[in-house]
């Protein structure tokens, strides 16, 4: 059942109020006040739908007191109620954005129309302010973060192939770069915006499913098919935007059927002779090289160039490391308010670890790693041992800026890597006061590694 409508009676007349409420008490929840600094602690503690507002009240003008009602968030619609002689402040009430105004003494007719319209206003204020609340929080969900030059410029290419409405866009990049999050956005920026945005990931299904999920099916179209038969996504994206993710996996037959699709704009359900239009964008994503797979005839060339008209590149994490700690402090402001935590920041040595890790899984594995430390820890600030589960996976970070000037001292024949490490563990040892727990730190892995490779070099008695 829906709840009553709220309705705030500011009058210092209680004959008034007490009649009004008596009147509307069947069909809103009525509450009442006699000034207007109870009134408008009322509407602060209610949030009614409706204030019904005397202007001449004892304790301040009813005008100033409608400002104060308009400031407040969720704002009431507010309607006056005047005496006949104060007409004219009618006029600057509604001004201020009085909704409507009512004289004294009342007509109930016209009282119960002034009334229900009023509250049609409210319920249409409330849905407009739920809507902008949810654009609002699409932005926040759609929000990309990152600065990095190549990172700018896939973004920038995302925008303005959102102007068309139908050029095929092929997002490129390895796993967790955001290829999904750029698919979404480039819905949302498009004309298509307000239809569907349906997600298909090729990998994961048979070539059957694939082809009925996509086309959908009659009643009984084949053994197992639901007897209702199913709407296909394709139909599903009308007027939208349909993402293919891990694109490659397509299937060879579903690759010429979506090709017709994409050409004649229509297509036959499984096992039905009754043709259905669409009109869709396509937006795919691989983390492969989809032309490679053309030239090893792995995927037809004519679907790659309907689906590739625009191709946009997304850089691993590893390559923009600038963007490791403000995408990660992003995280931890989305995850603070998820769990509920209070973490300010991370501390310069945490930020250092972040930002020398190489990220294999990408921002996936960044957001699922600031995941794991906002859960599990309770304190204001990341710190280096919340993030010690990273250390074991440290192949193929950069060389800092010392381990670079260290390098630079290569000799010229040649340099067996195994003897590199060898001389660079006994070397930290010796530099750590023989103290294996310190050496490990120094070397940045665990001290069970450190300790299996010193035997295996026989460091460990020299
Ligand atoms: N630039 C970014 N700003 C904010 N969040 C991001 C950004 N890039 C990725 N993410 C987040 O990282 C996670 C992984 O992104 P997404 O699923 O889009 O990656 P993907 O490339 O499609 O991965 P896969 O290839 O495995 O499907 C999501 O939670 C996404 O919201």
């Amino acid at each position: 059942m829906r709840a009553k409508q709220k309705i705030l009676i500011i009058d210092d007349e209680a004959g008034f109020r007490g009649a009004i409420k008596r009147f509307l008490e069947k069909d809103y929840s009525v509450e009442e006040a006699e000034s207007a600094a109870r009134g408008f602690e009322k509407a602060v503690e209610t949030e009614p739908d409706l204030v019904l507002l005397d202007i001449g009240l004892p304790d301040q003008s009813g005008l100033d007191l409608l400002d104060r009602l308009k400031s407040l968030r969720p704002s009431p619609t507010v309607v006056m109620v005047t005496a006949y002689e104060q007409v004219r402040d009618v006029v600057q009430a509604m001004r201020k954005g009085a909704f409507d105004y009512l004289v004294k003494p009342v007509d109930l007719e016209e009282f119960e129309l002034t009334v229900k319209h009023a509250l049609e206003n409210a319920s249409l204020r409330n849905e407009v302010d739920r809507l902008r609340r949810e654009v609002e929080r699409l932005h926040r969900v759609h929000k990309l973060v990152g600065s990095h030059p190549a990172f700018l410029e896939a973004q920038e290419l995302a925008i303005k192939s959102a102007q068309s409405a139908d050029a095929g866009v092929l997002l490129q990049g390895e796993s967790g770069v955001g290829k999904e999050l750029f698919a979404r956005l480039i819905h949302s920026s498009s004309p298509r915006s307000a239809y569907p945005f349906v997600a298909l990931n090729c990998a994961v299904f048979s070539p059957e499913i694939i082809e009925s999920e996509l086309f959908g099916y009659e009643r009984g179209a084949f053994t197992g098919a639901r007897t209702e038969g199913k709407q296909g996504l394709l139909e599903a994206a009308d007027g939208g935007t349909l993402f293919l993710d891990e694109v490659i996996d397509l299937p060879a037959e579903v690759q010429a059927k979506l090709l017709r699709v994409l050409e004649e704009k229509e297509f036959y359900p499984l096992g039905s002779t009754k043709k259905k239009r669409v009109d869709i964008r396509v937006v795919s994503a691989c983390n492969r090289d989809l032309w490679e797979a053309c030239e090893a005839g792995e995927f037809r060339r004519d679907l790659y160039f309907r689906l590739a008209t625009i191709r946009i590149f997304l850089p691993p994490l590893r390559e923009r490391r600038e963007d490791i700690i403000p995408l990660a402090r992003f995280f931890l402001e989305q995850l603070n308010d998820k769990y509920m935590k209070r973490f300010r920041d991370i501390s310069p040595e945490a930020q250092g670890l972040l930002r020398s890790y190489s990220w294999p899984g990408n921002v996936r594995e960044l957001r699922n790693t600031m995941e794991r430390v906002v859960l599990l820890e309770d304190e204001e600030l990341v710190l280096p041992r919340h993030l010690h589960f990273l250390t074991p996976e440290m192949a193929g970070v950069p060389p800092s800026d010392s381990a670079l000037a260290f390098l630079s001292e290569l000799p010229e024949e040649e340099l067996p890597l195994e003897e590199a490490e060898r001389m660079i563990i006994q070397k930290a040892y010796e530099k750590c006061g023989r103290n294996k727990s310190k050496t490990a730190r120094y070397l940045r892995i665990p001290r069970h590694v450190l300790v299996y490779r010193m035997k295996k070099y026989g460091l460990e008695d020299t």
